[in-house]
């Protein structure tokens, strides 16, 4: 209280060359230089807490720069208002001298930075650019689709190769064993039925040999056709050699194998006449019925000693185990 009242009845007058001071000039002066030294302590803490906050901010250190440059500047005001009352000139010297150096090393620093600052892009410049990064991303984006889909095509037509005979259009040897082993494995499950039935083309290479090897090719394909005809939506079929087949029958008997068997061999004959001049093409049969212990290898085996017999006995006919 007794400060206040010294301050504003005239006897608590600042120090020194300021002995004519009013109150109200003092007040005028402590005033503006507080409110400029707490201000120049925020700004500094603002400009140090972008720069930690944003580790891409361009030109920080410039901003660190500015921010101790402020601070000394503050420092002056802190002290232009305690020298009112106290005599710290020396101190005061030197804090204005650390100022006056701070501030030549900002504005050094400054012009030296102001090329790069001009140059760096405007912002018309920087919607231009990101339109046209937004066109690219565009256009690689449809780019990518296309390519996704020309991947997926290719992906399904190695998987078509892979799967498929290419010439007649039947499942693939590969496909065809990988069928059968699921098969095989059902039927221990399940405990239906399931026959196979190895079909090969007899003297086939006469064909080739007489009429030449497109020829061949038609009689081929003729023939896949005309098996084909009588099997069910649940039956398989590949081609497994040249002129051999596997048709696997799930849910079937030998007996039942036997007739479709008999069937597919009768209509062989007449589907796969060509030309008058080409003779009709036969085929041998061996059918087996899975057993309980069978695997792939020994049901193939049982169908191959089968089709063995069919060849030995003169060929065009089906021999069953
Ligand atoms: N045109 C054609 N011929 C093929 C193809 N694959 C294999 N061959 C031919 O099929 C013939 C098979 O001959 P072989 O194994 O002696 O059998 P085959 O003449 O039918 O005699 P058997 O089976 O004992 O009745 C060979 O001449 C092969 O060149 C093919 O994709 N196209």
């Amino acid at each position: 209280m007794a400060i206040l009242t010294d301050l504003f009845n005239g006897n608590f007058m600042p120090h020194g060359h300021c002995l004519l001071w009013r109150p109200d000039l003092l007040m005028l002066h402590v005033g503006g230089d507080a409110l400029t030294f707490i201000a120049y302590m925020l700004i500094p803490a603002a400009l140090v807490r972008l720069v930690r906050a944003r580790d891409d901010l361009r030109f920080g250190s410039m901003f660190l720069m500015f921010a101790g440059f402020i601070f000394f500047c503050g420092a002056t005001h802190l002290l232009g208002i305690i020298n009112v009352w106290h005599g710290y000139y020396y101190i005061h010297g030197i804090v204005k001298s650390l100022t006056g150096v701070i501030s030549i090393m900002t504005a050094i620093m400054l012009w030296r930075l102001l090329p790069e600052a001009i140059s760096l892009p405007g912002k018309r410049q920087m919607q231009v650019t990101i339109a046209e990064l937004v066109k690219a991303e565009r256009k690689l984006a449809e780019a990518n689709q296309h390519l996704e889909a020309e991947v997926r095509k290719r992906t399904a037509q190695l998987e078509q190769m892979a799967t498929t005979d290419e010439l007649t259009g039947l499942l693939s040897r590969r496909e065809i064993m990988r069928i059968l082993e699921v098969e095989i494995a059902r039927v221990s499950r399940q405990s239906t039925p399931l026959s196979i039935m190895m079909l090969d083309l007899d003297h086939f290479k006469s064909i080739n040999d007489n009429f030449g090897h497109q020829v061949g090719d038609t009689t081929l394909k003729t023939a896949a056709d005309s098996f084909s005809i009588f099997l069910r939506k649940t039956d398989f079929i590949g081609r497994i050699g040249g002129e051999e087949f596997l048709i696997v029958l799930p849910d079937t008997k030998l007996n039942d194998a036997y007739e479709l068997a008999e069937r597919i061999r009768l209509v062989l004959e007449q589907h796969t006449v060509q030309a008058p001049s080409v003779p009709a093409c036969t085929a041998s049969i061996g059918i087996a019925q899975c057993q309980p212990a069978d695997n792939l290898n020994s049901l193939i085996q049982r169908a191959d000693e089968a089709l063995y017999q069919a060849k030995s006995k003169g060929r065009n006919c089906v021999v069953g185990t």
